[in-house]
This record gives C-alpha cells, structure tokens and sequence, in this order.
C-alpha cells in the first residue's frame, strides 16, 4: 500500500524558493505600438529608454520609466484600495470588480498579471477560478470586452483544420475545452461557460508554470439547452439547442483531429461536459490522444487523497479505508469518477480480490435517492455501485431512500457531497454525521461555486460536531469554535491535481495519461500531509503552496508515465535520460520547465 511517509522535499517546502532564471531575450517581430498592444510583450512604463529608442517606443510612453517591483506595488495599492472602497457592498458586486480590476491587467500585461497571480494566488483563486469565475461566467454577455481563447462551433464543420491555424501562437502545449454543458453547479451555459477553460488555464500558468504563450482554452459551442439563454438578446452564442449524438461527436472529432494534426504534442483537458458526454468523449479519446477528464479524472485523485487523509485522522492505518463507509450524493461525473478510484485503491488493499466486496463500502445517491439495483434505467456508470448484493446491506434500506435516511442508518464514516444542489446536507443530515461510527466524520461539501455546497463550513461544524474534519469545493473561512478552537476548512478541490497531471504529462512526453499516471499523483498528494497536520484536520496544503505542490505532483506523474515505459522526453531530454533520473533529480527537471513572470529584454526581428 501507499507509504504515505513525508517526502523530503515536501519538508522544503516552506523554505524553497522558485527564483526566476535570468530571461534569455525574446524576439519581436512588432514594433510601436504594436507592441504596447500585445498583453504579452507589453512592459508599460517599464521598457527600458534602450529597448524604447530600439523598438520604436519613445514618446508612446510618459518619460519615466518604473522598474517591475514598482508597477507591481501600484497594482496592489490600487487592489487593495479598491477593497477598502467596496467594503459593505453586497459580495457579487465586489467579486466582479475584484475580478474586472485583474482581467484588465490580463488584457494589458500578462507579465505582470501572472506575477502578481503566482505571489497572491490564495486570494486570487478565488476571484479567477472558483467561486467568481461561476458568476462571470453567468454574467458573460454583460462582461465581454474582447474575446480570449478560441470558439468552434456546430457551424464550423468542415472548417476545423485550417481555423486551428488562426491560432496565432506556434506551439501550445495545453488546452482546456468545454462545451458548456454543466459549467460548476450552474448548469448549462452555453458558449457563456468559455470563462472555466480561462480561468482552469490561469491555474496552469500559476501552479504548473505552463508558458502562457503555449495555452489555449476553448468553447466548443454546439448550442445550448438553456431557455434564459436563447431569448437573451446579449447571448453571444449559437441560439439553437444543444447537437444530440453522432451530430455531436462528429464535431468533437473534427475539433480532436486539427488540434492533434497541428500540435501533436498538447494535452487536453475535458472540463465542465455534462456527464454523458464526460463518459463517453474519455472512452473514445483517452487511447488515441493525451488527454484526461478533469472533473472525472482530477476530482477522483483529491477526493481520494481527502478520504486516505480521513482514515489518518482517526489515527488508523491506511489499510483500514476498506473499512470506512463512504455515503456519495451525486451520481455524476464526479462522483462516480470518485467511486471508481476509490474502488480501484480498495481492490489493492484487497490483493485484488473482487469476491472481497471492495464496493460493499459505498453508498451512492443522485435525485432520486440510493442508487440500488432495482432502479428502472440504472446508468451503467453507476451500475458497479448500485446496492443490492452481498453481505453488508442494511435491511430496508432500499432503492430511492432519502439522504437522511441513509446517514442515519448507515452512520457512515465520511460524507461525500458531488451533487451541485447547494444546503442538501442541512441540519438534520449534519446531525445524522453525530451517530457516525468514526470518531472524526468526514463531510466533504464539494460542489461548486459557494452556493452550491451541499453546506457551509460553519453549519457542518455547527450541526455535526466540532471533531469532523471538513472540506469544500470552494473556499470558506476557517470556523471559529470557541475556546480558541479552530475548525479547519480544507479546499477539496482538482486544483490540487490537474496542474501536475498536464505538466506531468507534457514533461514525459507521454502519449496517453493512463490510470497509473493519475494515481500517481493522488498518492502524492495524499503523502503530502505530516501527520500532525492532519490530527489537526488539515487534509491539503495551503493554496499558497500550490506551485511546490504541482512540482511534486508533475515529477510523480514524469515517473509514473516512466515506470510504464510512456515516457518519450520532452524538448531536448529524451526517454533514456528521464529512465536514468533519480526522484530528486525528476522534480528538479519539473522545477526547471516551469515559466516564471519576469520581463526579457526584447529583440526587434523583421
Ligand atoms: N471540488 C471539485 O474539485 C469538483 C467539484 N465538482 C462539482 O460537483 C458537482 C457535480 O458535478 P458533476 O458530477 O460533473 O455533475 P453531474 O451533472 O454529472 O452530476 C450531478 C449528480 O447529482 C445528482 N443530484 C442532483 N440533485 C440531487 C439531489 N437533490 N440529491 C442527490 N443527488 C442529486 C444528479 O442526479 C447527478 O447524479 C458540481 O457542482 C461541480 O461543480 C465537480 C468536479 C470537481
Ligand atoms: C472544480 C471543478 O472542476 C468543478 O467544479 O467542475
Ligand atoms: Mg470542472
């Protein structure tokens, strides 16, 4: 089983600096304002007079010039003064402004907008990524200024290949894609949802140093079924429903092939399809491209690592998962990707013996309640956990019982919320968590955005007691218990992984991300926690983390997708010299890959 001992370089991890390597110069084939237009090799008032006089600058610019550290301080003087103006208004208002002020900077001088990302990426998360990225999304006709990223929609057919080269940039190493379809626990959003594969991007640049040169996020708008959105005059999408079928996959197709025919070395990350299509687009793609489902894929190997982290918390060895009793609301993409790790890590604490009953631990309900064999129409991605066989159920308890029902007959050992139904798990569930049979209930709240959350920080430690350990999908604030007591909130979110799985996988160049590789990178995230930490409650590191966390994780997954014999190299390191690499030696060549914002002196090419 998994040695969840801490690594050596998790002890480091506090200490260590990602120091910028001096920037070799950049070629620009612009001059004047051209440049001052381009997001990329703008410097604002910090081109030096010698690239101004070289590049055609002087006098576009007021005479000054502010060196990195300055405009960097201006900015934040000026966020957080727009945090001081917008103190008591009501939490939207200030999100979007918060998130206005930043993607202005995005648009200006992405040098700068990464850096101050990557130094204040725990209260930035949540302004471009979960939970304001949900409600930019559903405010994107009113907030759209200029596009980013790509747009292929059903009327493009046929016309895929050469759109792919409208692309400006040469090489792209990864994309994220959506079709809109379930955007968090928002629901369909059309073309609107293109503000995840942004905001999953910014992530990748921030904790995997992805260059941003290199990324692409993309909608695939196929139309959408949502009413509201059609009849929106602002709708900036296809006003037709949603392509159904072989209509559909014939669209994913054209798009898979021009992407891989172009750049046949990028990663893409499925993100936000509904779950049929989750499913079916990662069966038919994942042995022919390098791909992976974040929301099936990326959310197993979190969770997974919050469950292994429950069983610690209890101070029990990791062997004794077989013997937690995990209750799963939300029988979707997520939560069935879950359910799917956690059987296969079951299975290898049971030597692989199926006959052992590695799912008699599970409990599994959507909006119709436990998922049991009798139900008419029983979704073969659910069928593996639909009770009804063997030892271990519970009489009367049958098909459809009501949440309530479950947790206080089954007095399950953790409390796993995928469902996107926000305050499901309320003050009689939570209590129900009082009778579980562990001494630290697990209740993991992890629908997005905050709305969404089966319950708040406060309520669970309110209603099920303050020895649970706790986590969301999006932030809350830790809970104040009294006492000088402190109820830890863990962010159980993909965030934790999928940045590695891509860099890992770029770095190895693997051809396909297997389900080694993405174990890998759950155990190594779950290794990640001292034992201390998690006595306290604490089951993930702190955002602030995150980079150091993605350098471990890409290195796990580099050496998974060796062991395996994928491993291909990457730029000038070839398969032989990643096989020869030590563990320290593979997150120091992670380490090593990853963009860091710091301007280059610019070299003006024809
Ligand atoms: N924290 C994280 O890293 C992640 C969180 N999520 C969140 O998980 C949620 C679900 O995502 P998907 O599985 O992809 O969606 P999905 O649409 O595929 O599945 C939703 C499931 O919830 C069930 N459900 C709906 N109402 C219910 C109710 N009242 N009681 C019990 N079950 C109910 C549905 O029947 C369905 O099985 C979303 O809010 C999403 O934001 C998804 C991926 C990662
Ligand atoms: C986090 C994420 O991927 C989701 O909520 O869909
Ligand atoms: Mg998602």
């Amino acid at each position: 089983m998994w040695n969840l001992a801490r690594s050596a370089a998790a002890n480091l991890r506090q200490t260590r600096r990602f120091s910028a390597a001096i920037p070799g110069p950049s070629i620009v084939h612009k001059r004047g304002t051209d440049i001052l237009h381009d997001p990329w090799f703008n410097k604002d008032t910090g081109f030096p007079l010698t690239e101004r006089d070289r590049l055609g600058l002087r006098g576009l610019l007021p005479p000054r010039v502010i060196s990195f550290e300055q405009q960097y301080d201006r900015f934040m003087e000026s966020y957080r003064s727009l945090e001081h103006n917008t103190q008591g208004e009501p939490d939207n208002v200030v999100s979007l402004a918060k998130w206005r002020i930043l993607n202005r900077l995005h648009d200006r001088n992405e040098t700068l907008y990464y850096r101050v990302l990557i130094d204040n990426v725990k209260d930035f998360a949540p302004i471009i990524y979960t939970p304001t990225v949900g409600l930019v999304c559903q405010n994107y006709g009113g907030l759209f200024r200029r596009p980013r990223g790509m747009y292929f929609s059903a009327k493009d057919k046929g016309e895929m290949m050469s759109m792919i080269y409208n692309w400006p940039s040469p090489k792209v190493d990864m994309i994220v894609l959506t079709d809109g379809s379930r955007i968090l626990g928002l629901g369909d959003l059309g073309v609107q949802g293109i503000g995840i594969p942004i905001g999953k991007l910014d992530m990748y640049v921030a904790a995997a140093g992805i260059n941003p040169q290199r990324i692409l996020p993309v909608m695939l708008d196929v139309g959408t079924n949502n009413k509201k959105l059609l009849e929106d005059r602002l709708y900036l999408g296809l006003r037709q429903p949603r392509l159904e079928g072989d209509d559909y996959l014939s669209i994913v197709d054209e798009f898979m092939e021009a992407v891989f025919t172009r750049w046949p070395k990028a990663i893409v990350q499925f993100e936000d399809f509904q779950m049929k299509w989750a499913f079916e687009t990662l069966q038919r793609y994942r042995k022919r491209f390098c791909m992976f489902n974040d929301d099936i894929q990326g959310t197993a190997g979190v969770a997974l690592a919050g469950l292994l982290g429950a069983v610690r918390a209890q101070g029990r060895p990791l062997t004794d998962f077989v013997k937690q009793k995990i209750v799963v609301v939300g029988a979707g993409s997520a939560g069935i990707g879950v359910l799917n790790m956690a059987k296969q890590i079951a299975l290898k604490i049971l030597g692989n013996n199926e006959s052992m009953g590695a799912n008699n631990q599970f409990w599994l309900l959507d909006k119709s309640g436990l998922i049991t064999k009798a139900r008419k129409d029983l979704d073969p991605a659910a069928a593996p956990f639909a009770r009804g066989f063997g030892p271990g159920e519970i009489e009367g308890l049958g098909e459809g019982a009501s949440l309530l029902e479950v947790v206080k007959r089954v007095k399950p050992h953790v409390l796993l919320g995928l469902s996107g139904v926000g305050g499901i798990f309320d003050e009689q569930v939570l209590k129900g968590m009082r009778e579980s049979d562990s001494p630290r209930p697990a209740i993991f709240a992890m629908s997005n955005p905050t709305m969404n959350a089966e319950c708040t920080a406060a309520d669970a430690f309110k209603y099920a007691g303050s020895n649970i350990v706790f986590a969301s999908g999006s932030p809350f604030e830790n809970v104040d218990l009294g006492n000088g007591k402190t109820g830890h909130v863990n962010q159980a979110n993909n965030m934790y992984l999928f940045p590695g799985i891509g860099l890992g996988a770029l770095l190895s160049g693997a051809h396909f991300i297997t389900d080694g590789m993405l174990q890998a990178a759950a155990k190594c995230l779950a290794s990640y926690m001292t034992d201390e930490e998690i006595q306290k409650g604490i089951l993930y590191p702190s955002i602030s983390s995150i980079r150091h966390i993605t350098t471990e994780v890409g290195a796990a997954v580099v050496q998974a997708a060796v062991d395996e014999e994928l491993a291909e190299g990457h730029c000038d390191v070839g398969a032989k010299e990643l096989m020869h690499m030590s563990k320290e030696e593979t997150v120091e060549y992670v380490a090593r890959n990853m963009w860091y914002p710091v301007y280059s002196p610019l070299v003006h090419e024809k």
